[in-house]
């Protein structure tokens, strides 16, 4: 089967240092995988290489089956197969909530706006608040606004989901009805590639978990495997800090 993603040889440098370190890493249509890992491991530049947000330095990020160029029309096209949730929401303010969610579709696939409203009014109902839909941004609380986000990023019909920690600037009780939506898409047989501290999730949603640690995978495992008996140092060490966290 093709892999949804793949990536080989993958490189990647900030100046002196070597964030990402020749990254194998595939991942099957429907997979889930969580990336773990301690802060500075590369985990955000992993998910960045994924849709090459980040220029890399070196190797091949396919999705299904198609090598994303570094640059160009092609670029764009096949970057909008994957949507990215960042942990912050980035809506546009000065536009209503269906607004926010038809306006790449309107003006990246040329969707009529009629047909870009339909779908963005299912997708809301999907995150649970098609009742806010007039609404601005900034009257929603930051868990309804991280919906919307999903939302928007599913609009374009993603083949992968990107998350990158997008809990992490959630007050603690919004945490959960986010994290909601994500299990549901994962239920749904949507590909994605998630970095958050939400073990929860790993443990209940997650097919895999790979764990980084200094720009490489250590370990790369069923969530039931990983957490009872990481085989690296680096992972006993780092699952025993958030465990008593
Ligand atoms: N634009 C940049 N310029 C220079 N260095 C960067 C840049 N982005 C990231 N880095 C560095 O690259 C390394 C990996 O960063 P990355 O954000 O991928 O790690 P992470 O595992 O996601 O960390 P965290 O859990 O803290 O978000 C870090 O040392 C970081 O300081």
């Amino acid at each position: 089967m093709t892999p949804m993603v793949r990536l080989a040889g993958v490189n990647k440098h900030f100046g002196d240092l070597h964030v990402l370190r020749e990254i194998d890493l595939e991942i099957a249509p429907g997979e889930v995988v969580v990336v773990l890992g301690p802060s500075g491991s590369g985990k955000s530049t992993l998910c960045r290489a994924i849709n090459r947000l980040e220029p890399i330095d070196g190797g091949v990020v396919e999705i299904d089956g198609k090598e994303l160029p570094a640059e160009g029309r092609d670029l764009a096209a096949l970057r909008s197969d994957v949507g990215m949730v960042f942990q912050q929401f980035n809506l546009f303010a000065h536009k209503t909530i269906l607004e926010n969610v038809t306006l790449a579709p309107t003006k990246v696939r040329k969707v009529s706006k009629g047909e870009a409203e339909n779908r963005a009014k299912t997708l809301l109902d999907r995150v649970g608040i098609a009742n806010q839909a007039s609404k601005y941004p900034a009257q929603l609380s930051g868990g309804q606004q991280q919906r919307v986000a999903i939302a928007r990023a599913l609009a374009m019909d993603p083949k992968v989901m990107l998350f990158d920690e997008p809990t992490s600037a959630l007050d603690p009780e919004m945490v959960g009805e986010v994290v909601e939506v994500m299990s549901d898409l994962a239920r749904d047989g949507m590909t994605m590639v998630v970095v958050t501290h939400e073990m929860g999730f790993a443990r209940r949603a997650a097919h895999r978990v790979v764990f980084m640690a200094d720009g490489e995978i250590v370990e790369d495992s069923t969530p039931d495997a990983f957490f009872a008996r990481p085989s690296s140092d680096r992972a006993r060490d780092f699952l025993g800090k958030i465990l008593t966290h």
